[in-house]
C-alpha cells in the first residue's frame, strides 16, 4: 500500500458540461470528473502531498473512468469500493447567463450507500491509520443518512490524524433531512473551511468571528469570494487577499483552495503562505470549464509565496 498523507472521503461524480445554454437546447455534453473531496484529492496529489481518495463507486464505465482519472492524477484509489448494483452519480452543469447551475442525478448511488461499516474494510482502515490528515465535505453527510452516520463516526471516535471538513452547504440535498448533524461535524473537525455567503444562509451570519465563536476554538478559514480568506486560529488571525482573476467559471474553486490551503499546513508554511497557496490554487481553477486544474508551477507558486504584499496585490491570473 502506498504512503499516504492525506486521505479524502466523499462522492466523486462524473461531470457532463453543455456549454452555454439552457439545458433544454443542450444536444452535445463534455463528460469530466467533478466531487468536492475527489477535487480537493486531485489538489492536494498535484501539490506533492501523497494522497488518497476512498468512497464507492458504481461497477460501470463511469467508475471505471473516475478510477483512471484519479489514476492519472497521481491519487491513490485502493481504498475504494466497487458496487455491482448501484451505479456512479453524474452532475450537469448548466450554464445559462454566466452562472452555473448543478443538475444531480445521485439518489441511490454507490457512494451514498457509505455507511458507517465502511470504515471497517481494511483498505480503509489502513489508509485511515497512516493518515496525518482527512478531508471530508458537507456534501458526504448530505448524500444520506448512513453516509453521515460514518462522518458522525470518524468525527468521534479517537484518532490520530487531523480532521478538515469544508461546509459546502448544498440545500437541495438536505431537503428531505435536518442538517444539525453538519453542525456537530464542524464542531468535531480541527480545521474548519467555510464560504461566508454559504455560512450566511447556513448560519445566519458569515462573520468570521462570530463562526469561530460559534465552532469552538479550532482552525477556521473563511473565505469570501473574489475578496480575502481569513484564517483563525488560537495562536491569531491572519487575513489574505484574493487574486484578481479572469474568472471563466467558480465551481470548484474552494475545493481546490482547499487542496492549497492544507497542503500548506502540511508542509508547515507560516499561515499567510497557507492562504496565498489555498487563493493561487484556487485562481487555476476559476479560469477553467471543469471543477478542477493542474495548480501554477512550482517555479510560479515559489515566486508568488513569497511576493510582497504589492507584488501579490498587482497579480493578475488571466485565463489561457
Ligand atoms: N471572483 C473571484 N476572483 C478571485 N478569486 C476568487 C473569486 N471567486 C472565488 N475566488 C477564489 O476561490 C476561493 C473559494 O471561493 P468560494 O469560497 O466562493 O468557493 P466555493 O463557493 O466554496 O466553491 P465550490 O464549493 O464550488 O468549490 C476564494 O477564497 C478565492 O481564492
Ligand atoms: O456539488 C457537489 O456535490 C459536487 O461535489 C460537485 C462539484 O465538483 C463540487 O460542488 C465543487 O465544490
Amino acid at each position: 500500500m502506498p504512503e499516504t498523507a492525506a486521505i479524502c472521503l466523499g462522492e466523486a461524480m462524473i461531470m457532463l458540461a453543455g456549454g452555454s445554454g439552457p439545458l433544454a437546447d443542450v444536444e452535445v455534453f463534455r463528460r469530466s470528473v467533478g466531487g468536492a473531496e475527489c477535487n480537493v484529492a486531485g489538489g492536494l496529489a498535484a501539490l506533492g502531498v501523497p494522497t488518497g481518495w476512498i468512497s464507492r463507486l458504481g461497477d460501470d464505465g463511469f467508475g471505471q473512468h473516475v478510477l483512471r482519472d484519479l489514476q492519472t492524477r497521481g491519487v491513490d484509489v485502493g481504498g475504494v469500493e466497487l458496487d455491482p448494483v448501484r451505479p456512479t452519480a453524474l452532475y450537469v452543469k448548466e450554464s445559462d447567463g454566466g452562472r452555473s447551475r448543478m443538475h444531480y442525478y445521485r439518489t441511490g448511488s454507490a457512494a451514498a450507500a457509505m455507511a458507517p461499516g465502511f470504515l471497517d474494510r481494511a483498505e480503509v482502515r489502513e489508509r485511515l491509520a497512516q493518515a496525518k490528515l482527512v478531508h471530508t465535505t458537507g456534501i458526504t453527510a448530505a448524500i444520506s443518512a448512513s453516509s453521515s452516520d460514518m462522518l458522525e463516526r470518524l468525527a468521534t471516535e479517537p484518532r490520530e490524524f487531523l480532521l478538515s471538513v469544508d461546509l459546502n452547504w448544498r440545500p437541495v440535498l438536505w431537503r428531505e433531512r435536518d442538517p444539525e448533524p453538519l453542525w456537530r461535524l464542524l464542531r468535531a473537525a480541527d480545521l474548519a473551511l467555510i464560504g461566508a455567503d454559504e455560512a450566511e444562509v447556513f448560519a445566519g451570519t458569515g462573520d468570521a468571528d462570530e463562526l469561530y465563536e460559534r465552532l469552538g476554538a479550532k482552525t477556521l478559514v473563511v473565505k469570501d469570494d473574489a475578496n480575502t480568506a481569513i484564517l483563525l486560529e488560537p495562536s491569531g488571525r491572519t487575513e489574505v487577499p484574493a487574486l484578481s482573476v479572469d474568472v471563466v467559471e467558480t465551481v470548484g474553486a474552494g475545493d481546490a483552495f482547499a487542496a492549497g490551503f492544507l497542503a500548506g499546513t502540511l508542509q508547515g508554511l507560516p499561515a499567510a503562505q497557507r492562504l496565498r497557496l489555498g487563493h493561487l490554487t484556487a485562481a487555476a481553477v476559476l479560469t477553467k470549464r471543469e471543477d478542477h486544474a493542474p495548480p501554477p508551477s512550482a517555479a510560479e507558486r515559489e515566486r508568488l509565496l513569497n511576493a510582497t504584499d504589492a507584488e501579490w496585490a498587482a497579480t493578475k491570473i488571466g485565463s489561457a
